[in-house]
């Protein structure tokens, strides 16, 4: 079957997106693992369905390299409130989308009459052990859990932005050896529905950098619900402050997170890059 399908990116964190109003896709999980292979296939992080909802402007789906699906993604997220606003399907400048983790809304900046950025109300950070989930004795939240990966063992915070997230902060994120390690968070019993592991540098009270190796997808240019993450943990752990806005350096761009008493904001941008047809049965 011929699939149409547009290649965008959040960040240089890159999907494959397919438009749901007009296709059906009979098995996701087969046609991310192979059409996200950067060899074989189109190359991407996974791909995201952009499908109608009965309660939102939109739905998102989106499935990793591996094939499992994801309850939420940070930069899909603007990737689909720029598809369907450029592409006429819900022309609004406040979207809500429907995501496995609950309903999120979205302003959208606008240029020339195309999306260039958005903000998105991520809703809040969860922090208690059963809901990340993360198995602990103690069920009250966990800043600075130790983890031993490899003989080393790493201060841990865990949060939950609707999929769970694990914090670290390293004075040289470039130096780590995220291919080596970071399968090691991502199957790590702590975490039995597995793990995002972010590594974080501070640079100052405003502005840190992150690296992030993704469950079922491995190292990305970038994470939304990474980056807010990492900001909910350098606040708990006094590197940051609440209200105000983090700028969060990732290696394929910059977002901008607030943290406030009620949520977590996202802002950053979406790129489309190209469209195509794919043949695919399986
Ligand atoms: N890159 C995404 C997150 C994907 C999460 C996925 N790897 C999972 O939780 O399984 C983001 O921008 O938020």
């Amino acid at each position: 079957m011929m699939i149409p399908f547009t290649k965008m990116h959040g960040c240089g964190n890159d999907y494959i997106y397919i438009n749901c109003f007009e296709n059906k896709i009979e098995n996701p999980e087969a046609l991310s693992k192979d059409i996200s292979n950067r060899h074989f296939g189109i190359g991407g992080d996974g791909i995201v369905l952009i499908c109608p909802s009965d309660v939102a402007d939109a739905k998102m789906r989106m499935f990793n390299i591996d094939g499992s699906e994801g309850k939420m993604c940070g930069n899909a997220i603007r990737c689909v409130a720029k598809y369907v606003y450029d592409n006429d399907i819900v022309r609004k400048e406040t979207l809500h989308i429907e995501t496995l983790s609950g309903l999120k809304k979205i302003e959208l900046h606008i240029e020339n009459g195309k999306m260039k950025s958005a903000t998105v109300d991520m809703g809040q950070a969860i922090l208690e052990p059963f809901n990340i989930p993360i198995v602990v004795k103690d069920q009250t939240m966990q800043v600075n859990y130790p983890i031993t990966i490899e003989d080393h063992t790493y201060s841990i915070t865990p949060v939950s932005m609707g999929n769970p997230h694990g914090v670290i902060f390293s004075d040289d994120i470039h130096l780590l050896d995220l291919p080596t390690i970071g399968p090691k968070f991502e199957h790590h019993p702590m975490f039995p529905e597995g793990v995002n592991t972010e590594f974080i540098q501070i640079e100052n009270r405003n502005v840190i950098q992150m690296r992030v190796w993704e469950r079922g997808s491995g190292e990305t240019l970038a994470c939304g619900t990474g980056a807010c993450a990492a900001v909910v943990a350098s606040v708990l752990n006094g590197y940051c402050d609440k209200n105000t806005d983090i700028h969060v350096k990732l290696i394929g761009g910059e977002l901008i997170i607030r943290y406030t008493a009620d949520t977590v904001y996202m802002t950053g941008p979406a790129t489309t890059v190209f469209t195509g047809l794919i043949d695919w049965s399986k």
